[in-house]
C-alpha cells in the first residue's frame, strides 16, 4: 500500500467498519426474528454494544494515543450478564475471513472484561484539539430492525476537521448508478448485489467498494451527480417524522420547483446515497428547538459528500463545526448539495424556515 497522509487510517478503519458491518448483519438474522427473549434486549443493542467493542479495540491496537467518541456505554452490560454473554459470544465469533488482515485489527479481544472496558473507552469528551475518532456502531436504529438502511458510521477528526470518514451501508446496493427509489430501503437485507463500503479522505475525493467477506479490492471513485435543473432533483430525508420536518421539507421543495416525492430512508446511508449520485439533495430540518446533532451521526458522511464534490451546512448555511465536544451544538440541521447548487438550496431553506 502507498503511504500518503491517512492511509494507514483508511486502511485500518475500512476494515475495522467491514468487520463490525458483518457482525450487525449476522445481530439482524440471528436475534431480529423471534429470539429475542433469549438474548433479553433488542438486537440493536446486541449490535450496537458489539460493533462498537470491534472498531474500538482495532483502533487501540493501531492507534493507542488517539481519543474516541462513541454513542455506547458498557454500564448496561455491566448489569445484565445474559446480554453481556451474547454479546461477548457474537464479539468472539466475529473474525474476518482474511487472517492478515484480522492480524491488523489485533485479532481477539482477549476476555470479556476488556470488552467492557473497550466499549467504555469511547467516553472521550471531544473537542477542538488533537486526534478523536467518532463511532455510531448501528445509526438508523429503527431502519436496522425493520430490515431498512442503516451504517456502521466511524470518522477521525484532527483537531476538530473531519480527516477520514468511513461508512459501512449493508442494505445500500452495491452498483453506485442505480438510482434511488421509494422503496429502496424496504426488505434489502441480504438481497443480491447488497451491502456497500462508503469512505473518503480529506483532500482525496470519495469511493465506494463491495462489503464483501473478503479483500477490500474493487474500489469506485464516486461523485456527486451534476444537475442542470434543481427543480429535477430527487432529496432524501428522514423516514422519522420527528427527526426532520417533513411538512417543511415539502415547502422547500415546492419554493425549488422539485416536484418528485423525497425518498425516505434512515441513517448515514442518506449521505453515502447523495455522494455516490443516487439522489440529489439531503435535508435534515430540525423539529424541535431543544435537540443538538451528535457527532457521531454525521463526521463520516459530512466528509464523503464533501470529497464527493458536495457541499455540507446546517440550515444557515455553516458548515458543520465538530470542535464543540460530542455535539454539534453549533449548527441546526443539515442541508447538503452539490456545490454548485447549494447556496441555491439554502437560499430556499432560508426563505421556508424564516416566514415560520
Ligand atoms: N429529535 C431528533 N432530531 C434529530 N435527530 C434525532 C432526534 N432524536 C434522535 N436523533 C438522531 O437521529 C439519528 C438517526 O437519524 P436518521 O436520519 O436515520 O433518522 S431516522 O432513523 O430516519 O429517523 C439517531 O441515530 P441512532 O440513534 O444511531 O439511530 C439519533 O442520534
Ligand atoms: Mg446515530
Amino acid at each position: 500500500m502507498a503511504s500518503t497522509e491517512y492511509s494507514k487510517e483508511l486502511h485500518i478503519a475500512l476494515l475495522a467498519v467491514q468487520r463490525a458491518t458483518l457482525l450487525t448483519k449476522s445481530v439482524f438474522h440471528s436475534h431480529a426474528k423471534g429470539t429475542l427473549d433469549k438474548a433479553d434486549a433488542s438486537p440493536v443493542t446486541i449490535g450496537d454494544f458489539g460493533a462498537q467493542a470491534l472498531i474500538i479495540s482495532a483502533l487501540q491496537h493501531n492507534f493507542p494515543d488517539d481519543e474516541i467518541v462513541a454513542e455506547e456505554e458498557a454500564k448496561d452490560l455491566r448489569e445484565n450478564s445474559k446480554v453481556r454473554q451474547t454479546v461477548w459470544d457474537l464479539v468472539q465469533n466475529s473474525k474476518l475471513s482474511d487472517d492478515a488482515a484480522e492480524k491488523e485489527l489485533g485479532g481477539a479481544i482477549a476476555s470479556v472484561d476488556s470488552m467492557l472496558d473497550i466499549i467504555d473507552k469511547g467516553d472521550s469528551k471531544g473537542g477542538s484539539k488533537g486526534r478523536i475518532w467518532a463511532i455510531d456502531p448501528i445509526d438508523g436504529t429503527k431502519g436496522f430492525l425493520r430490515g431498512g438502511q442503516y451504517a456502521v458510521c466511524l470518522g477521525l477528526m484532527v483537531d476538530g476537521d473531519v480527516k477520514v470518514g468511513v461508512l459501512g451501508c449493508p442494505n445500500l446496493p452495491v452498483d453506485d448508478s442505480q438510482p434511488l427509489t421509494e422503496d429502496i430501503g424496504a426488505d434489502a437485507t441480504d438481497a443480491e448485489g447488497k451491502g456497500v463500503l462508503f469512505s473518503a479522505v480529506q483532500g482525496k475525493g470519495a469511493a465506494s467498494r463491495p462489503l464483501g467477506k473478503g479483500s477490500l479490492a474493487n474500489e469506485s471513485t464516486i461523485g456527486m451527480k451534476p444537475i442542470s435543473n434543481i427543480s429535477d432533483a430527487t432529496f432524501c430525508e428522514s423516514v422519522e417524522a420527528g427527526h426532520s420536518s417533513q411538512s417543511d421539507s415539502v415547502a422547500i421543495a415546492n419554493k425549488l420547483g422539485i416536484t418528485k416525492p423525497s425518498v425516505r430512508m434512515d441513517s448515514q446511508a442518506k449521505y453515502a446515497s447523495i455522494a455516490r449520485g443516487a439522489g440529489d439533495l439531503y435535508l435534515r430540518l430540525p423539529v424541535r428547538k431543544d435537540y443538538v446533532e451528535k457527532i457521531w451521526d454525521h463526521a463520516a458522511g459530512d466528509l464523503i459528500v464533501r470529497e464527493a464534490g458536495g457541499q455540507v451546512t446546517d440550515t444557515e448555511g455553516k458548515r458543520l463545526d465538530f470542535s464543540h465536544g460530542r455535539t454539534l451544538k453549533e449548527n441546526k440541521g443539515v442541508i447538503a448539495a452539490p456545490k454548485d447548487v447549494h447556496q441555491h438550496v439554502i437560499e430556499a431553506v432560508m426563505s421556508v424556515l424564516g416566514s415560520k
